[in-house]
């Protein structure tokens, strides 16, 4: 993928940053649990941190509450190295989004979410700059930001900023069911952002919600078509368990199945596979590789309690020979 040189920033990010509070007495009910742990949350910030302890350069457009939890995760991002001169605070009182994990058994836990009046959805048309924007070589648009206005205006303001001072813009569906009001707005929200987006990832249900207004019942190949045909470069659909795909623009297509792992929970799976792919592409990997090096990081990710505390490339890279050297190859070309 070819990126503006002399940018900044190598990626901003637009959407949530949550704290998430996964239970430490975990394989009961949460209403049995009685001690969490709180951590940085939220798909796009958790990224924001993998893709930075990558070395990338990354930046954060969101709005935090005005509280302690949002002087938190502004100090994690910090620690971290992301610059978050674009992340601002709420005026009227709205709070940051909250996560509760349950983890009932290493095959079942679930996601309990505290959105309402949350802090990431008031950000505004006005919180976006085009001097911002154009500081970056890309721009990654997560999915919940469109569920609800003014956050919606803002993720499709920065879109079109992106696309004016050619910026790549990856958007990552991340469907969480909670903010959104019915299933056409999924679509039609979703499908505008697809449409403009270079790399969109997205597992197939997720898909599946982008395209209910355009075609229903579509095929991996058929959704990949479509969406290269209206302009992305590269598609990554994900099976979770059962691995994924990633399509490209020159017609290739690769598969791979997941590394065995056994996992604690069935999040943080995406997060990690975003950031050692997206690490992948602006490092010029082949796909195959970036494939590779996403599934690696996902399955890491879904063995540790914590959705934020992502691996470096060195941590990746062992992974995936320690883990070919007792398995064998794990990538497919299609
Ligand atoms: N049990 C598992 N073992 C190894 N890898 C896994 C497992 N579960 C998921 N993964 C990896 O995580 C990737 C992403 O998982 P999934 O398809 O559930 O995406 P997602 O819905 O975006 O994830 P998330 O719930 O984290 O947002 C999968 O493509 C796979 O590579
Ligand atoms: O995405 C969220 O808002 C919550 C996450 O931080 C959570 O831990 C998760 O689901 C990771 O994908």
């Amino acid at each position: 993928m070819d990126f503006a040189v002399d940018r900044e920033l190598d990626i901003i990010l637009l959407g949530r940053i949550a704290v998430d509070f996964n239970p430490v007495d975990y394989f009961q009910p949460l209403e049995e649990c009685t001690t969490f742990k709180k951590y940085v949350g939220g798909s796009p910030a958790n990224i924001a941190i993998g893709v930075s302890r990558h070395g990338l350069k990354a930046g954060f457009i969101a709005r935090v509450s005005d509280d302690q939890l949002g002087d938190y995760v502004t100090h994690v991002f910090e620690k971290e190295g992301i610059d978050v001169s674009n992340v601002v605070r709420c005026t009227q009182g709205e709070k940051i989004g909250l996560t509760f994990t349950e983890i009932l058994s290493r095959d079942e836990s679930s996601i309990l979410m505290y959105r309402n009046m949350a802090a990431d959805l008031q950000l505004g048309p006005e919180d976006v700059n085009e001097e911002y924007i154009k500081k970056s070589k890309s721009l990654l648009i997560s999915g919940t930001a469109l569920a609800q206005s003014p956050s919606r205006e803002a993720a499709l303001k920065a879109m079109y900023l992106a696309k004016r001072n050619n910026v790549r813009i990856i958007f990552d569906i991340d469907y969480r069911s909670y903010s959104w009001k019915s299933e056409d707005e999924i679509s039609i929200y979703y499908s505008i952002v697809a449409q403009n987006a270079d790399i969109i990832m997205g597992s197939r249900e997720e898909f599946n919600l982008t395209e209910r207004l355009i075609e229903q019942n579509r095929t991996d190949e058929q959704t990949a078509k479509a969406w290269i045909d209206s302009g992305a470069q590269i598609v990554v659909i994900k099976h979770g368990k059962s691995g994924s795909t990633a399509f490209t623009s020159d017609g290739n297509k690769f598969g791979i199945k997941p590394f065995p792992v056994e996992a604690l929970k069935g999040f943080g799976g995406g997060d990690g596979y975003a950031s050692a792919f997206i690490y992948g592409i602006f490092k010029g990997m082949d796909i195959e590789k970036c494939l590779e090096f996403g599934s690696a990081e996902a399955a890491m990710m879904v063995r540790e309690h914590s959705s934020s505390d992502l691996p470096n490339t060195k941590a990746v890279e062992d992974f995936i020979s320690e883990t070919k050297a007792k398995y064998g190859e794990m990538i497919a070309k299609a």
